[in-house]
């Protein structure tokens, strides 16, 4: 009988034997018995009929079912999720788990369609006239008038009872939906006439056209509103034209209508969107879709880059600093990175493009691994904008502005203009203390101050979510003169209010705009000028376009200054450059003012006097000098526990199986110490860095002791991960 090795979701770092009645291909799903349960696995390989080893044979269990007839995955995502295993140095059956949509990953059938429900005449009529009188009913039908529904999808939203009843009355029926759609998109045509490229877009698009057939890595490294975006389009022309596919991958937050509908109205098609929010049903439906070759654009985040795709000709990778690319639980895998090795895999371009490249990608430019095309210009004539410093020591603040910027976001309120003020704290007031003691109302389990939102008078804290009632004494001296300290986006909001008291604002932060479609909407409205003065945190900061704001004001970035993190310098000049990209990008010019206490910091002035380029060149020669990454590569241990002790003692313990592989010429620990968040839900958290300034030494020695490691008594009874190339040492 042939054997098959299966790909089980379980945490062990090996694949599984089975006997199967015939020969399977890899990339097919089997259901098979793993201990007491029943597991979904992939077949990674698949053996002839072993002579004489029927020993063995006998030993091994059965495939119980087969799930597919053809591999749902091509010899490239199979190859793709193989290297994740090895790279990420991660259980291949959780990779496979990961990459799969988790329909497919729980033994949904790969189907053409799906049963679903339609409105029958009389439905459609009761929807013209309602004379029903359950109100869940009737919403039932007005949702179902919009056009038939899937019925795993309409029974998330209705109980079986209001189903039933309008089943009974005649008003719906059973009916089913396709998921895949023949579409003959490769023949579109133009329903725009594109703006005549810019020299230097010119030149990136023609480099870039050059090398459309093949694997070249290409870095867009453009200003803010330089019109990469417009490049992107101009190069997916001939792509799509050839009849091959184009993913694009934006971050989560960059991921509106907007954006989508830009592809959309160029090419007349309707583009494929995959998205962290999206139902089972809707994501296989596209995934599937791609896989047949009936899109020719997928636009989605993170995950996107797992979309199998027919024909593949281009991948795109957009904002490519941004760090929601990078998982933080589970399979830690970086997006962009795995995009450049996908690109590499299928032998087509890629483009990474951003105004603030991270420093890892911006190195590969530099030494020429990557084509570097730049675009120093802002498109359409707009200017760059002008960065300021205030100085804020010894200033009396209203609302945590000084006077001298109150009186510059007067002038450009007054000339119609909107302004954004960027303050990263959400809440009324980051800390509240005793006014007697001093002591601050922590969170018990991150010891950590809560931060009080006065909107639902409550603390919560930021780092576990935990939420409770304001106190009405200080629980040290019993004092009842409590008083909140520092301001966060609520305050600043109503301080806002009491000084332009005329003016209309919009707080964009998580507490104000809960969910994608109410952002979404706030957007517009901001863009139809019905806000004057917008006030938030980093959700302002991504790619939006924002025509009519001049002004943007970032309030206390001093905190970033001083961080113990390596990248956080990297960070902050990304977010300062980005948020005043959101100024002046029409008409008009911008200008953006830093208020600190530090006005002298070597960061704030390099950016002000020389921009981000010159301060990113900057940073990779300290970078060099400190053998940090991209000169080095690390790996990071994490573990936490409810006691302190037990999770640097595991540490310390993977640091003593490592310490005879590595040797000091070649790579370092760091730690065992505490995060830089030490304390989260009660449990103590520590980290263990691996550095070495040879990727493939690191790698070897990981792999060679991670069996080690896994056998020590304490593995198994403290919470501990693995993460490569982190790029968050919270
Ligand atoms: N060659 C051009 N001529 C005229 N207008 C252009 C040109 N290229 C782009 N634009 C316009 O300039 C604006 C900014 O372009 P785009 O959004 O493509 O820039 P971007 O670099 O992707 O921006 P960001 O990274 O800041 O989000 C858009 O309104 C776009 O339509
Ligand atoms: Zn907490």
């Amino acid at each position: 009988m042939p054997i098959i090795d299966v790909a089980v979701p379980v945490p062990l770092r090996q694949t599984f034997s089975y006997t199967s009645e015939q020969k399977l291909r890899p990339g097919v799903r089997v259901s098979v018995p793993f201990g007491r349960r029943q597991l979904i696995g992939v077949v990674t390989a698949s053996y002839d009929d072993p002579v004489d080893d029927t020993e063995s044979e006998v030993k091994l269990k059965a495939v119980t079912e087969v799930l597919d007839e053809q591999p749902l995955f091509d010899a490239t995502l199979q190859a793709l999720t193989q290297w994740l295993a090895t790279y990420y140095h991660h259980p291949i059956g959780e990779v496979w788990a990961t990459v799969m949509p988790t329909r497919l990953r729980k033994g949904g059938a790969l189907s053409d369609s799906v049963p679903a429900l339609t409105l029958t005449e009389a439905g459609q009529a009761e929807a013209q006239t309602p004379t029903l009188r359950g109100k869940k009913q009737l919403e039932c039908i007005a949702l179902l008038a919009q056009g038939p529904l899937a019925s795993e999808e309409i029974k998330t939203k209705f109980s079986n009872v209001v189903l039933k009843a309008l089943e009974e009355k005649a008003l719906t029926t059973q009916t089913s939906i396709r998921l895949t759609e023949k579409q003959d998109w490769a023949s579109f045509s133009l329903q725009q006439t594109p703006p005549t490229a810019s020299t230097e877009q010119g030149v990136a698009i023609a480099a870039i056209n050059q090398q459309a057939s093949h694997f070249v890595p290409f870095l867009l490294d453009g200003v803010t509103g330089s019109g990469k975006t417009e490049v992107y389009l101009q190069v997916i022309e001939p792509v799509l034209k050839q009849g091959r596919q184009v993913l694009i991958l934006v971050p989560e937050i960059g991921l509106t209508p907007q954006t989508v509908g830009r592809f959309e109205r160029r090419f007349g098609i309707s583009v494929g969107v995959l998205h962290s929010q999206m139902t089972d049903l809707a994501r296989v439906k596209v995934w599937q879709q791609a896989r047949r070759g009936e899109l020719g654009i997928i636009i989605g985040t993170r995950s996107a880059i797992f979309t199998p795709l027919k024909r593949p000709g281009m991948i795109i990778v957009d904002e490519e600093h941004d760090e929601s690319f990078k998982q933080q639980d589970g399979l830690r895998y970086h997006a962009r990175d795995l995009a450049v090795k996908r690109a590499h895999t299928e032998n087509v371009p890629l483009i990474l493009g951003s105004a603030t490249p991270s420093l890892e990608s911006l190195n590969n430019a530099l030494n020429k691994r990557y084509t570097h095309l730049t675009l120093s210009q802002r498109a359409g004539g707009a200017s760059h904008t002008q960065l300021k410093v205030l100085d804020s020591r010894d200033q009396p603040l209203h609302a945590g502005i000084a006077q001298g910027l109150i009186s510059i976001m007067r002038s450009h309120l007054q000339q119609g203009n909107q302004v954004l003020v960027f303050l990263n704290r959400r809440g009324f007031a980051p800390a509240v203390l005793c006014h007697h003691c001093g002591q601050t109302v922590d969170c018990k389990s991150c010891e950590r101050p809560f931060t009080y939102h006065k909107s639902q008078g409550r603390l919560q804290c930021h780092h576990c979510g935990a939420s409770r009632r304001m106190p009405e004494q200080c629980s040290e001296c019993h004092s009842h003169d409590l008083q909140t300290s520092g301001i966060g986006t609520e305050q600043l909001e109503q301080g806002l209010g009491q000084l332009f008291p005329d003016i209309k604002q919009v707080r964009i932060d998580s507490d104000a705009v809960k969910g994608k479609d109410k952002l979404i909407t706030r957007l517009d409205e901001i863009n139809a000028r019905k806000y004057q003065l917008l006030v938030g945190t980093q959700i302002l900061s991504k790619g939006h376009h924002f025509p009519h704001v001049t002004l943007v004001v970032v309030l206390d970035c001093d905190g970033a200054l001083f961080s113990a993190d390596f990248r956080a310098a990297e960070k902050l000049a990304q977010l300062i450059t980005q948020l005043a990209g959101r100024a002046g990008r029409a008409s008009k010019p911008g200008e953006m003012w830093l208020q600190t206490d530090n006005p002298g910091h070597p960061l704030l002035q390099d950016l002000i006097n020389n921009g981000f380029a010159h301060f990113a060149r900057q940073a990779l020669q300290e970078r060099k000098l400190g053998a940090l990454p991209p000169y080095s590569s690390q790996a990071i241990f994490r573990a936490e526990a409810g006691e302190a002790g037990l999770a640097a003692n595991l540490l310390q313990q993977i640091r003593d199986c490592y310490r005879p592989s590595v040797n000091a010429a070649k790579g370092q620990f760091i730690g065992p110490l505490p995060c830089l968040i030490e304390k989260r839900q009660g449990r103590f958290r520590y980290m263990l860095v691996l550095q070495s300034q040879q990727r493939a030494a690191l790698h070897s020695w990981l792999k060679h002791h991670l069996q080690e490691v896994e056998a020590l008594p304490l593995a198994s009874k403290v919470r501990w991960s693995l993460d490569i190339d982190p790029v968050d040492l919270s």
